[in-house]
């Protein structure tokens, strides 16, 4: 892939477009990002130096309410990037229908060479280099790559302090004991598996006969992997940054969990109690993973893991995209030639958002859910619009991820016009 991210990105709306009568405008406002901001950061370092560190946040739309969506912390991360993660936040809230816009942040580092007080400085400086960009009825970030509860704790906080105020809402992921929602730690995983559940069915497979492998070991892709796991289905491989692994007899989970805890990587063992015994296995490189002659895939890390240049290779008959952007447009039209099944990212991983909006609403409201009702409603949404989205896409004979964008582009649209034309920009 040659030209940007976010030019990529575009090309799914692009395939959408024809399917839709949208004016003009819409889709003349639907290109562009609302707003960019880029901040330097400086922060002092334990050893006394200082370093400044570059930080972003891009509010794509905010049609349907406030703009929403996670905080990145990578060595990846680029101005391309999060406006192409903030343009599919957009399309995601509209497609669960969700009464927010779509956002998203991050800050270019490896947060692995910072120390705790470091990355806390790093986060407490980045809200005050945005605090007037965001608000619980402006734009609400949340984790992603690399960020989690603690890290949304600090931000919350020093927004706080910032408005001397408590606004628990204006950040989402919290720790539950400063008014998180239970259940959001596992939305993400939990709203792809309801996803997995409700369309697997419609193929005739079920759990017993169906081999997984999971690229990403992280927040959503260990959980996904537990969660089929636990279903019954055959989870043959898994993989972190550092490579993975593959047993033909299927891995066991929870135990494999267990040792990347507390030893930061990942090992083939299966436990009983505290004996533990390495089973036989291979070691994969994540190339090999996506590789892998399984019935599913579950790319769960990064963007572009499958482009023109691998696409070929890849057996599975589905791919489930827990990760934002892991297929290119490219690569999505090779995989649709192919017969191959794309779920894509703005349904599948929009679990975690889902629940955000929940927590979001127990914040606003001062009445906390259970982790039962959080789950119930969890599942409730996602089926439903995994339900629309198989049934737009069987009507108008399009891949799942055009279906999904059309399904997005209607609400969008309909919510730009019931705003009326806002021709006094135009006019001055
Ligand atoms: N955390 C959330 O609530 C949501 C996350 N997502 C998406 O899910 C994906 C994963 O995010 P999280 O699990 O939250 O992040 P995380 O930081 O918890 O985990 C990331 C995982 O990916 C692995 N990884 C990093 N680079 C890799 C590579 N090149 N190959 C294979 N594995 C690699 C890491 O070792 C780690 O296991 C991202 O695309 C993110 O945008 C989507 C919706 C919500
Ligand atoms: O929970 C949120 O607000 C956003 C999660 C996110 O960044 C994503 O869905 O990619």
């Amino acid at each position: 892939m040659s030209d940007s991210l976010f030019a990529d990105a575009s090309r799914r709306l692009e395939r959408a477009l024809k399917y839709v009568s949208l004016s003009e405008d819409t889709i003349e406002r639907l290109k562009y990002p609302k707003s960019s901001l880029i901040v330097s950061i400086p922060v002092r370092m334990d050893d006394g130096s200082l370093r400044i560190f570059q930080g972003y946040r891009v509010r794509y739309d905010n049609t349907r309410g406030p703009s929403k969506g996670g905080v990145r912390y990578h060595p990846g991360v680029s101005l391309d990037e999060v406006q192409s993660l903030a343009f599919w936040m957009t399309f995601k809230c509209a497609v669960l229908n969700l009464p927010f816009g779509g956002a998203k942040g991050g800050i270019t580092l490896n947060p692995k060479e910072l120390s705790k007080l470091e990355l806390e400085r790093l986060s407490r400086g980045y809200v005050d280099a945005i605090a007037d960009f965001i608000g619980p009825d402006v734009d609400i970030p949340a984790p992603d790559v690399y960020t989690n509860p603690m890290i949304m704790g600090w931000m919350m906080d020093q927004y706080n302090i910032i408005k001397r105020q408590l606004s628990p809402a204006v950040v989402t992921g919290k720790p539950v004991t400063i008014g998180g929602s239970l259940g959001r730690d596992t939305a993400t995983a939990m709203g792809a598996f309801f996803v997995v559940q409700t369309l697997l069915p419609k193929f005739e497979l079920n759990p017993q006969d169906t081999t997984v492998a999971v690229q990403g070991f992280g927040n959503a892709g260990a959980e996904i992997a537990e969660l089929l796991w636990k279903a019954g289905y055959k989870v043959v491989a898994v993989s972190d940054s550092q490579g993975g692994i593959y047993a033909k007899q299927g891995l066991d989970i929870p135990s494999i969990r267990g040792f990347k805890d507390s030893n930061k990587g990942i090992k083939a063992i299966y436990c009983e109690g505290s004996v533990c015994n390495i089973i036989e296995h291979e070691i994969l490189t994540n190339e090999q993973l996506l590789a892998l002659d399984v019935d599913v895939l579950v790319p769960a890390a990064l963007e572009n893991q499958i482009t023109e240049a691998n696409v070929n290779d890849v057996k599975a008959k589905f791919i489930f995209e827990v990760a934002n952007g892991p297929i290119d447009s490219a690569a999505d039209l090779v995989l649709e030639t192919r017969g191959i099944h794309v779920i894509p990212d703005i349904l599948v991983n929009a679990g975690g958002v889902t629940v955000s909006y929940f927590e979001w609403v127990q914040n606003r409201s001062g009445l906390y859910w259970t982790l039962d009702e959080v789950n119930q409603r969890l599942k409730h949404k996602m089926v439903e619009e995994t339900e629309a989205i198989w049934k737009k896409s069987q009507e108008l004979s399009v891949s799942m991820r055009t279906a999904a964008y059309v399904y997005g582009l209607n609400r969008l649209g309909e919510a730009m016009n019931a705003k009326g034309t806002r021709d006094y920009y135009i006019n001055g």
